[in-house]
């Protein structure tokens, strides 16, 4: 019962996103305007051709007037064609630019606890944008200009022979009902297909991403078969739009050429007087030849429309995903103050968004400038939530946290004063050193081998013949979960950051190494203010504090 209104809500929602993003940019106004400058050269062209016809008894001197517009006339056309495609083009860039950093500003300030992907941010900010350029470029300046020119090839021919007006008009009813009822089939034949390639290709995404799973349990066949069914749906969803588009591109033809037709032979029984009834005109030569080549531009609008229909579905596909993008989240109104930070949180409560209970409950603590807190609790009691939370990585749902006595959601988060080492460190493509140097890019190199020799890092470089030079790919293939996170510690030992967050910084370490990690963290935690989520009572033991997280839950 609420799916209609449902799905019409939906359908309302696009049509206003994409008058909104166009409306950004766009410039259809002057596309339109070309258009119809388009038409109205032709209506010159026509009338170019009949005064030259029925000036040719009169020599050349009273022809060449004629030909000279009708030359002009079809320069023109070629010339305002270009330009109206030129003017779309750069609307269409103009407005796809300002969507994309939109969609980039959404993905580099998202919104904490946010669930939009960076993947589905990446493929909206190039495959799904790029589809609204034919929308933008081509449909829009067709529709507007498709609702006018029509009226001015028929006012142009009405001067000449309303008896050829009206039956232009009269083509055009019928070819109305064809195309309605085929463009409605088209719209949601269209609409299925588009949804069965986004398919196809986030399960194909999906899979080539998940490889090696797939290989491990053996799924190659299983999955290949998956593949190749929602392959041959899409094949078959294809196949139906095409029979589709072909049915109204051949009402389309069909209607332009009865129209053209009808006019031809109305004009010819006319001059000739052998219509075999009544008409209150009489045709000259002139006017029957413009009427003739002016016929053929009733339906040029209607054809261009119909070839940018399809860019029209694209566009909506799009902007049903694209509309649903977050907006970024606001700009922090000011900058963190400098100096080592103090820390305050009162009641903080974190949850995130569609979950019932708190990640973290209300919970109040202060870690003074240049303290080292150490946050103890058993797993999932929101310990990283907390450091996520300073980051802008996490939701404040209830309570206050000020930092160096700002509110955090003034500065927006702590990343500019943090040296972070979180649980899943962020590992670029490149070197090992150029991972490091992440933290400090000036970083010399005295102080990147103290760095190394500080988070354990040289028994692993010295086990790759090329040390530092080691390239690391994007997903840091062949680093264990404990050299890992010895990156992510030697960037936070490189960093001057007053400010040091660390999340479990000795997990998955031998007790041997755990040792001597805890001596350099104790070293690096001097001289800042610090704050370490750990399951590690030595490491706890070190700080100079320990706040219990979970007891009271
Ligand atoms: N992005 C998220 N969306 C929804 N729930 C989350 C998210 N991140 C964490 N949680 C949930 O919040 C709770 C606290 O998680 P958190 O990682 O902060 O705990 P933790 O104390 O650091 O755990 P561990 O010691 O295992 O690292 C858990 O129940 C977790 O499932």
């Amino acid at each position: 019962m609420t799916a209609v209104p449902h799905e019409k809500a939906q359908a309302d929602a696009r049509r206003h996103w994409l008058k909104a993003a166009v409306a950004d940019g766009g410039r259809t106004g002057a596309s339109i305007a070309l258009l119809l400058l388009d038409t109205v050269a032709a209506i010159g062209f026509a009338g170019g051709i009949a005064g030259a016809v029925i000036a040719v008894p009169h020599g050349v001197a009273a022809v060449l007037p004629w030909a000279v517009l009708a030359a002009l006339s079809g320069v023109a056309r070629g010339l305002f064609a270009m330009l109206a495609a030129r003017s779309g083009a750069a609307g269409a860039e103009e407005a796809k630019g300002r969507l994309r950093r939109r969609v980039v500003a959404a993905a580099l300030h998202r919104p904490p606890g946010g669930i939009a992907t960076t993947g589905t941010l990446m493929s909206a900010v190039g495959d799904e944008v790029d589809a609204l350029d034919g929308y933008i470029a081509r449909f829009l300046p067709a529709r507007k200009a498709g609702a006018i020119a029509p009226l001015l090839v028929l006012a142009a021919t009405a001067l000449a022979s309303p008896i050829s007006a009206a039956i232009l008009c009269a083509t055009l009813i019928p070819f109305i009902i064809a195309m309605a009822l085929a463009g409605g089939a088209a719209a949601d034949e269209s609409r299925r297909q588009f949804v069965a390639l986004a398919r196809l290709s986030g399960r194909f995404a999906d899979r080539v991403r998940a490889l090696p799973a797939v290989l491990a349990f053996r799924a190659e066949e299983r999955e290949a078969a998956a593949l190749g069914a929602a392959a041959d749906e899409l094949a078959r969803r294809t196949m139906r739009v095409l029979r589709v588009a072909f049915l109204s591109s051949g009402a389309l033809e069909f209607f332009a050429a009865l129209s053209v037709a009808l006019v031809a032979v109305y004009c010819g029984f006319n001059l000739l007087g052998l219509l075999p009834f009544p008409v209150p005109e009489q045709l000259g030569l002139g006017q029957a030849f413009f009427v003739l080549a002016l016929a053929p531009e009733f339906y040029a609008p209607m054809r261009r429309l119909a070839a940018a229909y399809h860019d029209k579905q694209a566009a909506e596909t799009a902007a049903e995903r694209l509309s649903a993008l977050p907006e970024p989240a606001a700009r922090a109104a000011r900058t963190p103050p400098a100096g080592l930070p103090e820390l305050c949180f009162e009641s903080v409560v974190i949850r995130y968004a569609g979950e019932d209970r708190p990640a973290l409950p209300a919970t109040s603590f202060r870690v003074a400038p240049g303290e080292t807190v150490a946050l103890l609790g058993p797993s999932g009691s929101g310990k990283s939530s907390l450091l996520h939370l300073l980051l802008g990585l996490a939701p404040l749902s209830a309570g206050a946290v000020t930092v160096g006595g700002v509110a955090l959601a003034e500065i927006g988060g702590v990343a500019a004063i943090a040296a972070w080492a979180g649980q899943n460190p962020l590992i670029v493509p490149g070197t090992i050193r150029d991972n490091l140097l992440l933290a400090h890019r000036q970083a010399g190199a005295d102080a990147l081998a103290g760095a190394v020799r500080g988070a354990g890092l040289g028994p692993m470089l010295a086990r790759r013949g090329d040390g530092l030079d080691h390239v690391l790919d994007a997903r840091g293939s062949g680093l264990s979960g404990g050299e890992r996170r010895r990156i992510a510690l030697a960037r936070a030992l490189l960093s001057h950051a007053p400010l040091l967050l660390l999340d479990e910084p000795t997990a998955h370490l031998d007790a041997a190494s755990e040792d001597a990690l805890i001596v350099t963290i104790a070293r690096a935690c001097r001289g800042r203010t610090a704050l370490i989520a750990t399951h590690s009572t030595a490491l706890a033991a070190t700080a100079d504090r320990v706040v219990r997280l979970g007891d009271a839950a």
